[in-house]
């Protein structure tokens, strides 16, 4: 029989609702992976709503955690890192210490990293010291990189002009080390109003997908999270890289149709649940070069 993956989830918790692991944990365990969610932050609720209660994680903690997982012999298992939405600077440094040890106990362990930047104009709140490390220290370490536009744009320190660009700009992140890098939505000059567009750069390749924009009263969050988390663990489950992306785009499309269909502004993952396990909608990605 083939071993269930293991996957340590470090990034937010918010009691209700969805956003960070609150979004991508259950999605994670109903495609059939082991999660471990370690909590950065436990929130009310996402920032999204302008006003929230809660605490975040004091950073020792992170290595804390991974040591006492260590303690009962059971690191080794651990296949993937994801992190995502952080609290801090200083719990970033603290994420990659604890990426450092799992490695040394598993070289295969693969670590996604989602650059969670904030969106001050959309009310996604993230310290800029976060931006600064990400964009610094985390990108090195990181296999698989998976910005939206707006971290993408920090990454290059420009606006891009084309699709192209865009291309080129996930392409130079490569150089920094990532194996991968999936840009979870692009946005560009010239860029057809009716589509939602991400990309997939590899050593191997560039793909291009394209799947129906959904018109929401307001955006649904959390929709970041599910894609970064779904792409690992379907990675993990032995996708390819192109498979496992164009599986994320299908399920997530799936999530937003239930949510949408719901009039509900929290994702509907309990709903979608069957929906995402598998997915009804199918969407080819293209290749793409430049
Ligand atoms: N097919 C779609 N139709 C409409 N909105 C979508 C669709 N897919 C994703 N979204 C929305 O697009 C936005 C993507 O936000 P963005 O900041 O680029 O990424 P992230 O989710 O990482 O913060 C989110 O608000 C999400 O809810
Ligand atoms: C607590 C928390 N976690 C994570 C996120 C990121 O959400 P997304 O997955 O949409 O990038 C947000 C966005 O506002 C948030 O408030
Ligand atoms: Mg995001």
């Amino acid at each position: 029989m083939k071993r269930t993956p293991h996957l340590l989830a470090i990034q937010s918790h918010v009691v209700f609702g969805h956003a960070g692991n609150s979004a991508a944990v259950f999605p994670m365990q109903r495609v059939g992976v082991n999660v471990w969610p370690l909590n950065t932050v436990q929130f009310s609720n996402h920032t999204q709503y302008g006003q929230w209660a809660g605490e975040v994680l004091a950073p020792q903690q992170i290595p804390a955690l991974v040591e006492g997982i260590a303690a009962i012999g059971e690191l080794g298992n651990c296949d993937a890192i994801l992190s995502g939405y952080l609290g801090s600077a200083a719990q970033g440094r603290a994420i990659l210490t604890g990426v450092a040890r799992i490695k040394a106990t598993n070289p295969k362990a693969l670590y996604l990293c989602d650059p969670v930047m904030g969106h001050p104009e959309k009310g996604c709140i993230v310290p800029q010291e976060v931006s600064d490390f990400l964009l610094d220290e985390a990108a090195a370490m990181a296999d698989f990189l998976c910005p939206n536009q707006l971290e993408l744009d920090s990454f290059a320190g420009r606006k891009p002009q084309s699709l192209f660009d865009c291309l080129g700009m996930a392409k130079a992140l490569l150089a920094r080390g990532p194996k991968a890098v999936l840009v979870k939505h692009l946005d560009y000059p010239g860029k057809l109003p009716d589509g939602f567009e991400m990309l997939l750069v590899t050593a191997e390749g560039s793909w291009h997908l394209r799947r129906p924009l959904l018109a929401f009263p307001r955006q649904p969050v959390g929709v970041g999270g599910l894609t970064s988390g779904l792409f690992l663990a379907r990675v993990l489950l032995g996708d390819s890289l192109l498979a496992a992306f164009e599986f994320t785009a299908a399920a997530v499309h799936e999530v937003l149709l239930e949510t949408q269909a719901c009039a509900s502004y929290e994702l509907e993952l309990v709903r979608a649940q069957d929906r995402i396990a598998h997915p009804r909608v199918r969407f080819e990605a293209t290749p793409i070069g430049l």
